[in-house]
């Protein structure tokens, strides 16, 4: 069952946003070297930037007051020096961070991708696919800002803001508690403020999510949205889901954007009160160049608590990308192999079923107690009402659900004790999807046996008839194929997956045969490919075709959760039962 639709907002289990900065942060650990370097460096930039208003204070209290012209230009010149160090250390900071940061989004992307191919099938049943690219792509890119400026920002910033606090308070601790008279007035506005931001982006973040679904499945079913001229309908959920995405961001971005105007009043208050209290309190007594180093101080001050503002905005708005990227992460496959697995030998095809139930979710039980026996190379036809079952059944011989009760034999291993892939590289699968990836024809084809020669691949293709239609295309083997197969007809489409399942030699054949209807040169090729592909094998097909049905060596007619009728062909039709009807309802016309 889904558990997460397109429009609806995705459910997060809560997280603290500490525990997932240093989950965060573990990846920097891996260049330790790196983040040392750039800590030196903004050690110096730090301690530059300290420095140029003592520079200030003495040019105005010695130099100029004592008229001293020399002294004036020889301390321009070594702050025009300690500044150009400065900007080299900076440009050297940025791109040392911006190569580990990079680095990092790589791994990160390279692990949730890595992840999210091992999650079984139960994960994809629940999740629209845009919700999924949305995470891979979007949450990961937005991390890229938060992992640099964590270092950047963060540590340098904060050192800044105590140095000088430090520095004003020895200086003078009277002009230095007026500078910072501000300072209750922020801290009350920043609590206020964060409690309602980070619930805001993260309205957003899932409002965003639902877009990016919406737009990854109206893509993808736009044959169907213009053969169903509905084309204005959708267009108007998307208008809707775009006014809630924009809604939602400009109410996150409009209290966001309230932290900055806290910062600047407080600032403001604290200049005046400097000067205020600078020249009432002290009088005359307070030199000119001090009142200005002050002031270059107070900069200093509020200006790292504008960075560490904006990283804070940062961190709400992107730190809900990293719990979703980690919540995937923490997903554990819920099909995965036992401990001490072994690997399956090389089979036979025999398969059974000893009294299985099964079950997707609690609510609905699809298979209840069914037991059967195949022996090597029989082929079984799998038959009856939709939603009967049938897929089911030749999903969990992959092993792609796990059963709730009873046992499933392959050449009388239980697969549950020999690894998955050990067991389904013995198995070949065709789906009524035909799935074929942009690249070569041969490429999709390798799908089958990635190591296959020229050789195997051309003697699988003709086996299924494929080969005379693959040689008139422009360039045969090697002809580039569009995404999903665009621009070839459903026949020439099951054909190539014939092939590519014939590559792969498996000794279980599992078939959903397709049911979209294909011209009669084409029906016949189609015909022979599944006759050629079913030689030999045992084989399971969801049979739609009268021909596959008629060849089948047992029909297992599927209904009310088990095989309510089975036998040849021939038996079930004299036995005048439920396959009887359905051939007299589906087949009695042609
Ligand atoms: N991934 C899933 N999650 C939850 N329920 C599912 C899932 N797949 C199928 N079902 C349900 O299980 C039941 C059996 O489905 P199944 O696909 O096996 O039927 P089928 O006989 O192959 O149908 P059809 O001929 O229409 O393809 C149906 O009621 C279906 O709604």
């Amino acid at each position: 069952m889904s558990v997460n639709a397109v429009r609806a907002d995705e459910n997060l289990a809560g997280s603290s946003k500490i525990n997932t900065l240093l989950r965060l942060f573990r990846y920097l650990l891996a260049y330790k070297k790196e983040i040392i370097a750039v800590l030196f460096i903004m050690g110096g930039t730090v301690a530059i930037s300290l420095i140029n208003p003592l520079i200030i204070e003495h040019a105005i209290n010695v130099n100029i007051a004592g008229k001293d012209v020399n002294g004036l230009l020889e301390l321009g010149l070594f702050a025009a020096v300690l500044n150009i160090i400065y900007i080299l250390l900076v440009k050297l900071r940025m791109f040392i961070m911006a190569k580990v940061s990079n680095t990092v989004l790589l791994s990160i992307r390279q692990e949730l991708y890595t992840h999210i191919q091992k999650l079984s099938f139960s994960f994809f049943d629940s999740r629209p696919t845009g919700k999924i690219l949305a995470r891979v792509i979007g949450d990961v890119n937005s991390l890229k800002d938060v992992l640099s400026n964590s270092v950047t920002t963060l540590i340098p910033d904060f050192i800044t803001i105590v140095a000088v606090v430090a520095i004003m308070m020895v200086k003078d601790y009277k002009l230095a508690l007026a500078a910072l008279i501000s300072l209750p007035l922020l801290i009350i506005g920043m609590w206020i403020i964060q409690v309602y931001s980070h619930v805001r982006w993260q309205t957003y973040r899932k409002k965003n999510s639902n877009l990016n679904a919406f737009i990854h499945e109206d893509l993808s079913g736009m044959r169907i949205i213009h053969s169903f001229t509905a084309e204005e309908e959708t267009s108007r959920s998307f208008d809707t889901m775009l006014a809630e995405h924009r809604g939602s961001f400009m109410k996150a971005v409009t209290l966001n954007d309230g932290f900055g105007s806290i910062i600047d009043f407080c600032w403001g208050i604290g200049t005046i009160s400097l000067f205020f209290f600078g020249i009432k309190m002290t009088g005359d007594n307070t030199p000119v160049g001090t009142l200005i180093a002050f002031s270059s101080y107070i900069s200093m001050f509020w200006r790292p608590i504008m960075n560490l503002s904006n990283f804070y905005n940062q961190l709400v708005t992107n730190i809900s990308g990293a719990e979703r990227i980690f919540e995937i992460m923490d997903t554990k496959p819920d099909i995965t192999d036992e401990q001490e697995t072994k690997e399956l030998p090389v089979i036979k095809g025999d398969v059974r079923f000893e009294n299985v139930t099964f079950a997707y979710d609690m609510d609905t039980q699809v298979l209840n107690n069914v037991s059967f026996h195949i022996k090597p190379g029989e082929a079984i036809a799998l038959v009856g009402p939709t939603g009967a079952g049938k897929t089911t059944v030749v999903n969990l011989i992959s092993r792609f659900y796990d059963i709730q009760e009873g046992n499933i034999y392959v050449d009388g291993h239980n697969i549950r004790d020999v690894s998955i892939e050990s067991l389904r590289m013995q198995m070949g699968i065709m789906t009524q999807d035909n799935f074929l990836f942009s690249g070569t024809v041969k490429d999709n084809l390798k799908y089958g046996k990635l190591d296959a020669s020229d050789e195997e691949i051309i003697a699988a293709a003709k086996a299924v008839n494929a080969h005379d239609f693959i040689m008139k295309m422009e360039k045969g083997y090697d002809t580039e194929l569009k995404e999903r197969g665009a621009g070839l007809s459903a026949g020439q489409k099951q054909l190539l997956a014939f092939a590519r399942t014939m590559v792969s030699m498996p000794k279980i054949l599992i078939l959903d045969e397709a049911t979209s209807s294909i011209d009669t040169h084409t029906e016949i090729l189609v015909q022979k490919g599944i006759e050629a592909l079913l030689k030999g094998r045992t084989s399971f097909v969801i049979a739609h075709r009268l021909s596959t049905i008629q060849k089948a060596d047992r029909i297992f007619y599927i209904d009310n959760g088990g095989i309510v009728e089975e036998g040849s062909p021939k038996e079930l039709l004299e036995k005048k039962g439920a396959y009887y009807d359905l051939y007299m309802a589906q087949f009695k016309n042609i």
